[in-house]
């Protein structure tokens, strides 16, 4: 009998849960117009939540040009969540022209607008800049994810729950681990860890091992009780990720895809 993913709620409207895997498609486009296409391009695609990582944006710097974005991707993604990320330097992502408080403003402006459903901020930011972001999602509505990545190693089981624990502890409404195997046996160290703080934790948790090694976690994670997986749409975020297509197949060979009556027990 598989772990059910617990569904991710965006102020009461469930998705997920019951025996399915959300599928989540990053967009990496660097100007405005590249996001249209690259959304417009994924969305036939039917991605349960799309992911904006405004670190790739060119006018990150320029609040305006990020706010008429997000609307435009809002009115283009008809109803499919937008998920949306700064993903620091420090942890894979971009090196962008703003500080740390000019992202935390941007985070604030974005919850206000009303044109996305939930953000990802790092469990490695200054406790000062977390609250900020954490207080100002709530206040509008808006899930935090609270992610930590490791581009470089996978830490041991514990260690792993642990951190998805103080996510949970330190406010998330959704946990979020990414690590780099080094062997085998690092990748059933992170499916073991998300077993175990899939029990653990009340909130629901995405976990993904990263890489050509990790990719299997990819496809069964949600049998392990990861929520949500990321997939290529256009083009690749992370190391490891699968296109959507062939992740979508390779997830319905497992039962991932079926209703829960119809799931393997
Ligand atoms: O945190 C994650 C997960 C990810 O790093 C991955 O490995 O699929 C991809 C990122 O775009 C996303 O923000």
């Amino acid at each position: 009998m598989p772990t059910h993913p617990k569904p991710l709620d965006f102020g009461g409207r469930l998705l997920g849960g019951h025996g399915r895997a959300l599928i989540c498609t990053p967009l990496v486009g660097r100007t405005t117009a590249a996001l249209k296409a690259e959304l417009t391009a994924i969305l036939p695609q039917a991605p349960d939540l799309v992911e904006w990582r405004v670190d790739f944006f060119d006018a990150i710097a320029n609040q305006r040009e990020v706010l008429a974005a997000a609307a435009e991707l809002r009115t283009l993604a008809g109803g499919v969540p937008i998920l949306f990320t700064r993903r620091a330097a420090h942890e894979g992502g971009e090196q962008i022209a703003i500080d740390e408080d000019a992202v935390v403003a941007l985070y604030g402006a974005l919850c206000a607008s009303g044109a996305i459903d939930v953000v990802d901020y790092e469990l490695s930011q200054l406790e000062h800049h977390r609250r900020k972001v954490r207080a100002v999602s709530q206040a509008h509505g808006v899930a935090l994810v609270v992610s930590c990545h490791d581009f470089h190693a996978t830490p041991g089981s514990a260690e792993m729950v642990a951190t998805l624990l103080r996510a949970e502890r330190e406010g998330a409404d959704i946990a979020k681990l990414a690590v780099m195997p080094r062997a085998p046996s690092d990748v059933l160290h992170l499916l073991d860890a998300t077993l175990q703080a899939g029990a653990a934790l009340r909130i629901p948790l995405i976990t993904m091992s990263m890489g050509a090694l990790g990719a299997i976690t990819r496809i069964c994670g949600w049998q392990y009780g990861s929520s949500v997986t990321f997939a290529v749409g256009q083009r690749v975020s992370a190391p490891g990720q699968i296109p959507i297509k062939e992740l979508r197949a390779a997830m319905a060979a497992l039962g991932a895809s079926r209703p829960t009556q119809n799931a393997p027990t």
